[in-house]
């Protein structure tokens, strides 16, 4: 069954702001990975799923669910962390979250206990004195601690160390497991990559691409900056058919860019060649977001 399903949605705002004609549907078990930059309409479009939102046109469902004019019903299915978690501040986070279990009707606080252990919080203290990621951290635990079969989570990751960022990577590995559908925006590509089956990725309001794990096997390539030891051989390299994509005379360097099965044929190429340095660097999820969006070449969808 499709979890959340989006159809057209649209929401100007004038001055070509907002979200236009927004399509993606994410499956159950599904991990979706929401890219864009500042300003692009992820909130928008997360906040119409939240049915914070009318919409001008188009749809969004969750579990079937009309997500505007049935979301009292979707919320017991829900869990969200929203991107910037606005918290009363005079309690302290043990409060704020026996709070939202009370508000939830939920009186096992097992899987509450289990992610203040897993992201070693001491909720103990009072909000207004708990730091960005302390904060972040209560927003986990209110998202998750119902055992929710739908996630949304807007920039999870905010104000967690690099520590604590991939304890929430295993977190969401585990809720996968349990055939959990998440929809999750983010900047960070690695999380992305490691994590999500599927991503839309999204600017101006508009989508520019959306890819699922048969895609993401695109990024099986590789670029390799080789440094030759003559000039003889730094020109020939750039006529064996290779994809070069940057040439430095200066430093008899070239950047190749190779399917991870044409490594061979490099290999033995390169044999014949008098070499200074390989260099490996891997061809990225960032690397393709970063290039679509300055709008250069590496259109592979
Ligand atoms: N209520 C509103 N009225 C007018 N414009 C709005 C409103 N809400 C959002 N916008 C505009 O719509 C665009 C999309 O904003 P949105 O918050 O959805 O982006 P985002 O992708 O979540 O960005 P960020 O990564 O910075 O959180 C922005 O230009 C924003 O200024």
């Amino acid at each position: 069954m499709t979890a959340i399903n989006i159809q057209q949605l649209t929401k100007d705002y004038g001055k070509n702001k907002g979200i236009f004609d927004i399509s993606f549907q994410i499956e159950e078990g599904e991990v979706f990975g929401f890219l864009g930059p500042n300003g692009a309409g992820k909130t928008t479009t997360i906040r119409h799923l939240l049915g914070f939102i009318k919409p001008q046109s188009g749809k969004s469902t969750i579990l079937n669910l009309d997500c505007w004019n049935q979301s009292k019903e979707i919320q017991k299915h829900l869990g969200y962390l929203p991107a910037e978690i606005a918290f009363p501040e005079n309690m302290t986070g043990t409060e704020l979250i026996s709070h939202a279990a009370k508000m939830r009707g939920l009186r096992d606080m097992t899987k509450a206990e289990q992610l203040i252990g897993m992201f070693d919080l001491d909720p103990s203290a009072q909000i207004k004195r708990m730091s960005k990621g302390m904060k972040q951290k209560v927003g986990i635990v209110c998202a998750f601690m119902h055992d929710p079969q739908i996630l949304i989570l807007d920039e999870p990751t905010t104000g967690l160390d690099p520590l604590m960022q991939s304890v929430f990577v295993k977190l969401i590995h585990q809720e996968k497991q349990k055939g959990k559908s998440i929809l999750m925006s983010s900047h960070l590509f690695e999380e992305i990559e490691g994590t999500c089956d599927s991503l839309a990725m999204i600017k101006q309001g508009r989508l520019i691409s959306v890819m699922n794990s048969q895609d993401f096997k695109q990024f099986d390539k590789s670029i390799f900056k080789i440094t030759f030891q003559n000039f003889q051989d730094f020109q020939a390299i750039q006529k064996e058919g290779f994809i070069i994509s940057e040439i430095y005379k200066d430093s008899l360097q070239v950047v190749i860019e190779i399917e991870d099965l044409q490594i061979n044929e490099l290999i033995r190429t390169l044999s014949k060649k008098d070499v200074t340095s390989i260099r490996e660097m891997k061809y990225s999820l960032e690397d393709y977001f970063m290039n679509f969006y300055k709008g250069e070449k590496h259109n592979h969808v």
